[in-house]
């Protein structure tokens, strides 16, 4: 039995549907369930960020989660395989018209991705006050909270829609699959069979 951690929502439909591809099987979490158990496999549904968690202390043998959450912590995990979904970058969001200024003596960015902001201010020997939020950080420079953010784009319409432009790419990512050390030691042929299947099907895709 193979247990895999997968993050509620976009992610985990379209992992559950490669797994599908893979073996042939319906994989479909029932209404509030939080365990699916089937065919030798555990899925278990699990906020995002706290997949790798799940993984790393080891009551998940894999997990799927894109590499900007990995970013975000130091996690000592296997990186198996780029699912090539999920993808979208990592950037910054100005208000409509400005710029990054960068001989400002001190920046204040709001951000889910604490991380990776302070790195990237860091590298280039700026201050910068980040803002941790949560969620709609598009809001943040419309309300004088933030000067800028540093959040998730994809197609870029949440921004654009907020009367903001999409800045300076930080990082580009996609969902992983990712394994548990001891774990991908202890069962190497299953987890290599499914890691060959699921390529398999990537190539299809
Ligand atoms: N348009 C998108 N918006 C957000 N995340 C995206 C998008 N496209 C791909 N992703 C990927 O999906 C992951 C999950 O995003 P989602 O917004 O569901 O989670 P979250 O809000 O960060 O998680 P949590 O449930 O912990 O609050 C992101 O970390 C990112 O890797
Ligand atoms: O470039 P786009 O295609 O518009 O996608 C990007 C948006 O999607 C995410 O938000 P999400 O829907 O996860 O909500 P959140 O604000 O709670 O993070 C992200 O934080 C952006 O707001």
């Amino acid at each position: 039995m193979l247990t895999i951690a997968l993050p509620k929502g976009r992610i985990a439909k379209d992992t559950l549907d490669k797994f599908e591809k893979a073996f042939d099987e319906e994989f479909v979490f029932e209404d509030r369930k939080l365990i699916l158990e089937k065919a030798g496999f555990r899925f278990l549904n699990v906020r995002n960020q706290d997949v790798p968690t799940y993984v790393m202390h080891g009551a998940a043998d894999l997990g799927v989660v894109g590499l900007d959450v990995l970013e975000e912590k130091e996690y000592d995990l296997i990186k198996l395989l780029d699912l090539q979904l999920g993808r979208c970058k990592v950037a910054f969001g100005l208000i409509k018209g400005q710029e990054l200024d960068m001989t400002k003596s001190k920046i204040t960015v709001a951000t889910k991705h604490e991380k990776i902001a302070k790195r990237y201010f860091e590298e280039k020997a700026m201050a910068v006050d980040i803002i941790k939020l949560y969620g709609s950080i598009e809001l943040a420079p419309l309300v004088n909270l933030a000067d800028c953010i540093v959040d998730i784009v994809e197609t870029g319409a949440t921004m654009k829609q907020n009367g903001l432009e999409v800045g300076p790419t930080i990082m580009e990512s996609s969902a992983h699959l990712i394994a548990n050390k001891n774990a991908y030691y202890a069962k190497k042929d299953v987890i290599f069979d499914l890691k060959e299947k699921i390529e398999a099907v990537l190539q299809w895709d």
